[in-house]
């Protein structure tokens, strides 16, 4: 412990919102990836901060320009592996660096051309707020030629939402309790996904550049690891395909049903993790103005409902014009 009143625990630094967008011409094919990149490093850099010593800084404007600089862009967890390595390999006071890669969701738009709908070949429009996220740390602490990498990958923003099949009971009830029991919901949520894979060992680069090295990739995709690169779609694909299937009794109990599913996919999976914020839709008791929408069908079943359709069911006497899907749970407040 140090006598002075204040010292400098610990210190990273480094670039935020490092935009990057990249064409790949496959002839008259183009692809386009734009990510938004954070670079940090750690390391030998306390008297920066201590000592206002600038020697040991590389400048936060020249971690912007070795991403730009950095190949291997179509994969994320490659690129961030590359960058990282790149950078603790050539400057030999730092030890750590963390890249955070968010890539946004750039799908190609289809064009009519006769009958058909086409892909475009250089045409795309952004699909919704989701990112691919990918965060990587490139380990030199053991020793420049003891590389090691930890990565994570996932989701961030994915807006999805139910209309039924959702409940919510049997959760504590005291003084504090004011939210009612519902044998069916509306379900919202924004999906925040992370999986982690187990670490590995990086090659050292060799050159003086230190540019020159391979991430162990090159030989095919290796299912289930960081180099499968179905990973993301197949991830993605079981997080709507249970939020859409599951009879869900509970946020929590939907969430774990999909982290169970992803970590028994994908043997290189090691930890699996979910946000689900609940984004309440919350029914309005319309009785004050002599609409009952909130009394339940009288034929409801527990979820998947069925409605009766009844004009002597309260529930469904307001369907109007849309008889069997009641008003129940309509209008809501959004918040
Ligand atoms: O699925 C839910 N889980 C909760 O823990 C919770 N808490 C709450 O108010 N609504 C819900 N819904």
């Amino acid at each position: 412990m140090s006598s002075e009143v204040s010292y400098l625990s610990h210190a990273r630094y480094g670039k935020d919102k490092v935009r990057v967008l990249r064409v790949f011409r496959e002839g008259n094919w183009h692809h386009v990836v734009e990510y938004n990149v954070t670079v940090l490093v750690e390391g030998d850099i306390e008297t920066s901060y201590t000592k206002a010593d600038n020697s040991v800084v590389v400048a936060t404007d020249s971690l912007k320009n070795i991403t730009y600089f950095s190949p291997h862009i179509l994969i994320a967890e490659r690129f961030a592996l590359h960058l990282g390595t790149h950078l603790v390999s050539k400057y030999s006071h730092l030890h750590k660096a963390f890249i955070t890669v968010e890539q946004l969701r750039w799908s190609r738009i289809r064009v009519e051309t006769g009958s058909e709908t086409k892909e475009h070949s250089h045409s795309f429009f952004r699909d919704g707020d989701e990112k691919r996220t990918v965060k990587v740390e490139v380990d030199a602490s053991g020793g420049k030629d003891k590389l090691v990498g930890r990565v994570s990958a996932g989701i961030n923003d994915l807006l999805v939402l139910k209309s039924t099949g959702s409940a919510f009971t049997n959760f504590v009830r005291d003084e504090y309790t004011t939210l009612v029991e519902v044998d069916d919901r509306i379900f919202s949520t924004s999906v925040d996904l992370s999986y982690t894979f187990a670490p590995i060992d990086l090659p050292t680069p060799k050159n003086e550049d230190k540019l020159d090295f391979a991430i162990p990739v090159a030989e095919g995709q290796e299912a289930g690891t960081i180099w499968d690169t179905s990973i993301p779609e197949k991830t993605r694909k079981v997080t709507l395909g249970i939020f859409a299937e599951d009879d869900s009794a509970s946020v929590q109990a939907t969430l774990y049903k999909m982290a169970t599913k992803i970590v028994h996919d994908h043997a290189g999976v090691a930890t699996v993790s979910y946000a689900l914020p609940n984004k309440h839709y919350i029914p309005v008791d319309m009785k004050y103005i002599g609409v009952d929408n909130l009394t339940p069908c009288v034929s409801i079943i527990s979820p998947p409902s069925t409605f009766c359709g009844a004009m002597e069911c309260s529930a469904c006497l307001y369907a109007g014009p849309l008889k069997g899907y009641p008003l129940r749970g309509y209008p809501t407040s959004a918040f």
